[in-house]
C-alpha cells in the first residue's frame, strides 16, 4: 500500500496561486456558541427538515442533463485530452466560486462529466445517474442517502474528485480501517489519472508518513485516525499558538517546531454517516499520557470494591438499568457496604471512605452485570479489548474510563493496566462540527435525519435507486425461547442449503454467533464465521458468502461495507438470504445487514427470528413489554412482532439521549478547559 500513501503530487502550473494562503491556514469552523433555546428551536425543525428528503433530492436532478450535456465532448477525447480537459477544469472551478459548495451546476456537471469518463476508462464503472445525483448532493453539503447496495463509494469519488480539483484538501472518512484501505486501492487509479494525488492513513503510522498521506489531495482514512490526528495536532499547536507560526512551522517542515500532521479540517466526506456521526458519536475520544496512579487508584481498592460487589443482592441491595448501563445502588446496598468498610480492616483508608466506595462498587457491579465477555469485550494476548456493539469490531486501544477497565480485567482474572492521564479529549460530534464542509453518505439515515440536522446542521437527500428493489422481506418468525429460536434457524439454514442459496446469518454479538454456530454443527452444516475474533480473515470469508451452498454467520462485522457479489447461478436461486438472528438496539444497523442483499437490483430475501429471550427484551425496563409480548405471541405473533419494534424505538430514544448529554458535557468540559487555557 505504500505507493498510495506516498502523495504523487500534481503538476505545479495549474495550481492558482490565490490558493496558497488557506493551504497554509490550519482550517476549521469555530465553534457556534448555542443557547438551550437554539437546541430546542434546532431540534424542532430537525423534525422539519426530516421530511424534505424525497424534495431535496427532486431538485437535485438538475444535476444529470447538465453532466449529460458534456458526455459526448469527453468520450471524444484521447487519455491525454482528457488529462488536460483535467487541468484546465481546476482553474474554471476555482473561477467558478469561493467554495465548492457553491459550485453552479453547469460547470459541476462539467466535472462530473469528466470524472465519470476517467472512471469508465479507469475503474471500468461508468458513474449511474443516481450517483451523480448523491455526488451533487454531497457537494451541496448534504447527506446523499443511497440504499446500500447502490454504489456509494463510487458517488463519493465524484464529489471527491470534483473539490480535489476545485483546490480543497479532501478527507473521505470510512467506518473502519478495512474500508479505508479498500476504497483507496479501489479508486487510486481514478484519482491518479486525473492528477490528484491520494493519501490513506492507517494505524501504525508514524508522524512522517501521516503528514505526507495529508499532504495530499484526498485522503481515505477512518474516523477514529483522523478524529486522532487531529486531536495531536490540537496539542502540538496549543505549544504554538498563531497561524504565522504554523505557517512558518509548514514552510519550513518543522525546522521551527512539530508541523501539524493535517493542513486542518477542509472538506469532509463521511461515509456510513449515520454510524461515524451518529452512533460513534456516544464515544469521546481520549489521549492518554503517562500511566499514573492517583489517589483512591491503588489496585488493591479495585480488589475490594469487587469482592463487595460479588456480595450484593440484585433487587435488594443494587438495581441494574440496563438501557443506558447504569447501575444505582440502594440505600440497603450502602449501608451494607458500609458495614464492609468497618470490618475489612486490610483494604485500606479509600474504602472507609463512603464517596469512594460506592462509585467504585458501583463501577464494578456496572463491569461484573452489564458488561459480558464475548459481546461487549473479548479476552485476546492476556487483554480485555472492547468490541465495538455498532460494528462488532475490536477497537483495539480503547479502554473504559473510571477503573470500569481495571475492573473488568480483574473479573476475567487478568492482570491490572494502571489509568493513564488524559492529556486531550474530544467527541465525535465536536470534532465533524468544526469542518468547513461536511457532508457524506449512508443507506440509513432516514431514522437519523432529525439528529443530523440538530447536532450537525446536515439535511439528508432520499436518492432514488438505480433499479427497482427485488428484495423480499419474509414475516418475522417469532419463538418463546431463545432455544427454540436456534432450533428453528438450524432447520431454516439446513432446508436452504439443500437448495444452493447462500445464507447470511446475522447475530448481534460474538457469544450470539457461537451460538448460531453451534446451532448448525449440530445438524452437521458447513460454515463459516465472521466475527471480531475473524477480522484478519474477513475479505476471504466475504468473497465466499454469495457462493452456491454457502453460509455464514456474521456479527455486525458484515453489516456496513461489506460487499457479497452472487456466485453464478445464485440469482436464479433468489439470491442471498439474509437470516437476522435477532433485532438490534438501533433499527439502522438491523437495515444495514438486510442490506447485504438485494444489492444494485439483485433479488434477495430477509428473514427475522426472533425470540423474547432476546437482549432487546431483556431487563427491568422491558418487563412490561415481554409480558404483553408472551400473551401477544399466543394471540398474535404478528403483535409480538409490533411490540419487540417498539421496544426498539424506545432504546434508541435512549440511546439519543445519551448523546446529547455527551455534548453537552463535552462543550462544558470544553469551556472549563478554556478558562484554564488547554481547549484540546
Ligand atoms: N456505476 C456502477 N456500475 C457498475 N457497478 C457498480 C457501479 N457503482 C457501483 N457498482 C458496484 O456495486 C457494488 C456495491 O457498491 P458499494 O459497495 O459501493 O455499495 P454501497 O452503496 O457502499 O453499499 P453499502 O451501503 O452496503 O455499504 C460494488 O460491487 C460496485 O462495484
Amino acid at each position: 500500500m505504500s505507493d498510495i500513501a506516498a502523495p504523487r503530487l500534481p503538476p505545479a502550473p495549474s495550481r492558482p496561486a490565490a490558493r496558497l494562503p488557506d493551504i497554509l491556514d490550519y482550517a476549521e469552523r469555530p465553534e457556534v456558541e448555542e443557547t438551550g433555546f437554539d437546541v430546542l428551536g434546532q431540534r424542532a425543525l430537525g423534525v422539519v427538515v426530516a421530511w424534505g428528503g424525497g424534495l431535496r433530492a427532486r431538485r437535485l436532478r438538475a444535476i444529470v442533463p447538465a453532466t449529460a450535456a458534456k458526455a459526448s465532448h469527453f468520450a471524444a477525447l484521447d487519455d491525454t485530452g482528457l488529462r488536460a480537459e483535467a487541468a484546465r477544469l481546476r482553474v474554471a472551478l476555482r473561477r467558478a466560486a469561493s467554495e465548492p459548495s457553491r459550485l453552479p451546476v453547469a460547470v459541476t456537471g462539467e466535472a462530473f462529466a469528466l470524472v465519470r469518463e476517467a472512471a469508465a476508462r479507469t475503474l471500468g464503472l461508468r458513474p449511474y445517474d443516481v450517483q451523480i445525483m448523491g455526488a451533487w448532493a454531497m457537494l451541496r453539503g448534504m447527506i446523499a442517502e443511497m440504499r446500500t447496495g447502490e454504489g456509494k463509494t463510487l458517488s463519493a469519488s465524484l464529489a471527491a474528485a470534483t473539490a480535489g480539483l476545485f483546490g480543497a484538501p479532501v478527507h473521505v472518512i470510512t467506518a473502519n480501517d478495512y474500508l479505508a484501505e479498500r476504497d483507496a486501492e479501489e479508486l487510486g487509479p481514478l484519482y491518479r489519472f486525473l492528477g490528484l494525488s491520494q493519501g490513506l492513513v492507517l494505524p501504525g503510522q508514524d508522524a512522517a508518513a501521516r503528514r505526507a498521506a495529508y499532504a495530499a489531495d484526498v485522503v481515505y482514512g477512518s474516523n477514529k485516525e483522523m478524529a486522532f490526528d487531529y486531536l495531536r495536532d490540537r496539542m502540538a499547536l496549543r505549544k504554538r499558538p498563531g497561524n504565522l507560526m504554523r505557517k512558518l512551522d509548514r514552510l519550513t517542515g518543522g525546522a521551527t517546531g512539530e508541523p501539524a500532521r493535517m493542513r486542518g479540517l477542509h472538506f469532509a466526506i463521511v461515509d456510513e454517516a449515520d454510524s461515524v456521526l451518529i452512533d460513534e458519536a456516544r464515544t469521546p475520544l481520549i489521549i492518554s499520557g503517562e500511566e499514573e496512579r492517583q489517589a483512591g487508584q491503588d489496585p488493591a481498592l479495585f480488589q475490594a470494591a469487587l469482592d463487595a460487589a460479588r456480595l450484593l443482592t440484585q433487587g435488594t441491595d443494587f438495581r441494574l438499568q440496563p438501557d443506558d448501563h447504569r447501575v444505582e445502588l440502594t440505600e440497603t446496598g450502602r449501608d451494607r457496604l458500609e458495614d464492609m468498610a468497618e470490618d475489612g480492616g486490610e483494604t485500606g483508608g479509600a474504602f472507609r471512605v463512603a464517596a469512594i466506595r460506592e462509585h467504585m462498587v458501583t463501577q464494578a457491579l456496572t463491569g461484573l452485570h452489564l458488561f459480558h465477555l464475548d459481546d461487549d469485550y473479548i479476552i485476546r494476548d492476556g487483554k480485555v479489548q472492547i468490541v465495538d456493539e455498532f460494528t462488532g469490531r475490536v477497537m483495539a486501544d480503547r479502554s473504559w474510563s473510571d477503573g470500569l477497565q481495571q475492573l473488568i480485567e480483574l473479573k476475567e482474572g487478568l492482570e491490572i493496566t494502571l489509568p493513564r492521564r488524559t492529556m486531550a479529549r474530544i467527541s465525535y460530534q465536536r470534532y465533524f462540527r468544526r469542518y468547513r464542509h461536511l457532508c457524506g453518505m449512508t443507506g440509513t439515515a432516514r431514522d437519523a435525519s432529525a439528529e443530523l440536522w440538530a447536532v450537525y446542521r446536515l439535511s439528508v437527500a432520499r436518492i432514488p435507486t438505480h433499479r427497482p428493489e427485488a428484495r423480499v422481506f419474509a414475516r418475522d418468525r417469532l419463538f418463546a425461547r431463545e432455544e427454540s429460536k436456534w432450533q428453528a434457524i438450524g432447520r431454516r439454514v439446513a432446508e436452504l442449503q439443500a437448495q444452493g442459496v447462500p445464507v447470511l446469518l446475522g447475530t448481534r454479538s460474538v457469544a450470539a454467533s457461537e451460538k448460531g454456530s453451534a446451532a448448525l454443527s449440530l445438524l452437521a452444516i458447513p460454515h463459516e464465521v465472521l466475527s471480531a475474533r475473524q477480522d484478519a480473515e474477513e475479505a476471504a470469508i466475504v468473497a465466499r458468502a454469495g457462493q452456491r451452498g454457502a453460509v455464514t454467520v456474521a456479527t455486525n462485522m458484515a453489516g456496513r461495507g461489506t460487499d457479497i457479489k452472487l456466485g453464478e447461478g445464485v440469482a436464479a436461486l433468489g439470491g442471498l438470504h439474509v437470516i437476522l438472528a435477532e433485532r438490534h438496539d438501533s433499527r439502522r444497523i438491523d437495515r444495514q445487514l438486510e442490506g447485504r442483499c438485494g444489492r444494485q437490483g439483485d433479488p434477495g430475501r430477509v428473514e427475522a427470528f426472533l425470540s423474547l429471550e432476546d437482549d432487546l427484551m431483556r431487563g427491568s425496563s422491558a418487563a412490561l413489554g415481554r409480558r404483553l409480548a408472551r400473551v401477544a405471541l399466543a394471540l398474535s405473533p404478528r403483535a409480538a412482532a409490533g411490540l419487540i419494534r417498539l421496544r426498539q424505538r424506545r432504546i434508541e430514544r435512549s440511546h439519543a439521549r445519551a448523546r446529547r448529554d455527551l455534548l453537552k458535557a463535552d462543550r462544558s468540559l470544553g469551556e472549563m478547559l478554556a478558562f484554564s487555557g488547554q481547549l484540546e
